[in-house]
């Protein structure tokens, strides 16, 4: 990525500002979060996760992934500053922000009787009440073919597997075409063939539309193939960051996971972990 490419000028955004180039994409400055007097996740800082790639958040149970995806969304307080293209998140109004950040819980979408097409046009309809109606219908036709969902669009959520109703919520959030996704391991109840259907579509998705997506996940392999950018998370804390093939070591993973690991290189030249044995908790 370019210098071009990764700035913009603010005066593109608002014509009384000075043509001042800010960062694209999500910077974070001292983030934390916590519950009450415990704070769970701390001193984050990140230079700008870059436009148009999947950046994986990864790290053990209770790491902090969570709490972090649900400050960005706003559903958590938080510490510190994040901003997005330049702008304050916190300081958006609310229907500002939630055009931009869409979030998707680890939850699966509640089973309600609306088919996966009405639940899609809600969504949109909600976060993009500006939108006309063929574009609507463009847009909702364009993401259940890209997540393969044509032939579920008239069957209610009700009816529907959890993986499909992973998939639907997923559409859900891809028709509001919003700058930032926070997704919370959004393959967690998919079998390995819609793992892969949902990973490629989402690298579509995010790359034709210089998106951002940040996405908790706890498959490394399948997150060491389709996320360019990765970080780890231990004990609330960003303990790296950087492409997977350059920061997944043995080391990193006794760091994060408490495993004894091995990394290899796959044919197609992704790192490969194999998690060897649980050390004991120290
Ligand atoms: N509502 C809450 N109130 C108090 N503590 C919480 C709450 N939610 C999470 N925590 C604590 O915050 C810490 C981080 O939890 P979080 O859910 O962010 O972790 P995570 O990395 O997403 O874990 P997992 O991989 O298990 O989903 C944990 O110690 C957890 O117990």
């Amino acid at each position: 990525m370019n210098a071009q490419q990764c700035c913009f000028t603010a005066a593109a955004r608002s014509p009384a500002a000075p043509a001042t180039e800010v960062p694209a994409g999500l910077v974070l400055r001292g983030l934390g979060v916590s519950y009450g007097s415990k704070a769970v996740v701390r001193d984050i800082d990140l230079a700008p996760l870059p436009t148009g790639c999947v950046v994986a958040m990864v790290g053990a149970n209770g790491a902090g992934k969570s709490s972090t995806l649900r400050a960005l969304a706003g559903l958590n307080p938080m510490s510190g500053q994040a901003l997005l293209d330049g702008d304050d998140l916190a300081a958006l109004d609310p229907a500002t922000r939630a055009r931009r950040v869409a979030y998707m819980p680890q939850s699966l979408p509640q089973a309600s009787s609306l088919t996966v097409y009405e639940s899609v046009l809600s969504a949109v309809r909600t976060a993009c009440p500006q939108l006309g109606t063929a574009v609507v219908h463009q847009r909702i036709e364009t993401v259940l073919g890209d997540l393969g969902l044509r032939d579920l669009a008239m069957r209610p959520l009700l009816a529907l597997s959890g993986g499909q109703r992973q998939m639907a919520g997923l559409a859900q959030l891809l028709v509001r075409e919003p700058r930032l996704l926070l997704l919370d391991e959004p393959t967690s109840a998919l079998d390995l063939r819609w793992q892969l259907c949902l990973m490629e579509a989402l690298r579509r998705h995010v790359a034709g539309r210089q998106a951002l997506c940040l996405m908790a996940v706890h498959d490394l392999n399948l997150a060491a193939r389709f996320c360019s950018d990765m970080l780890v998370m231990a004990q609330g804390r960003l303990i790296a960051r950087g492409a997977p093939g350059r920061i997944l070591t043995p080391d990193l993973l006794r760091r994060a996971y408490g495993i004894a690991a091995r990394v290899e290189t796959c044919s197609l030249g992704t790192p490969l972990v194999i998690a060897e044995r649980a050390f004991d908790p120290e």
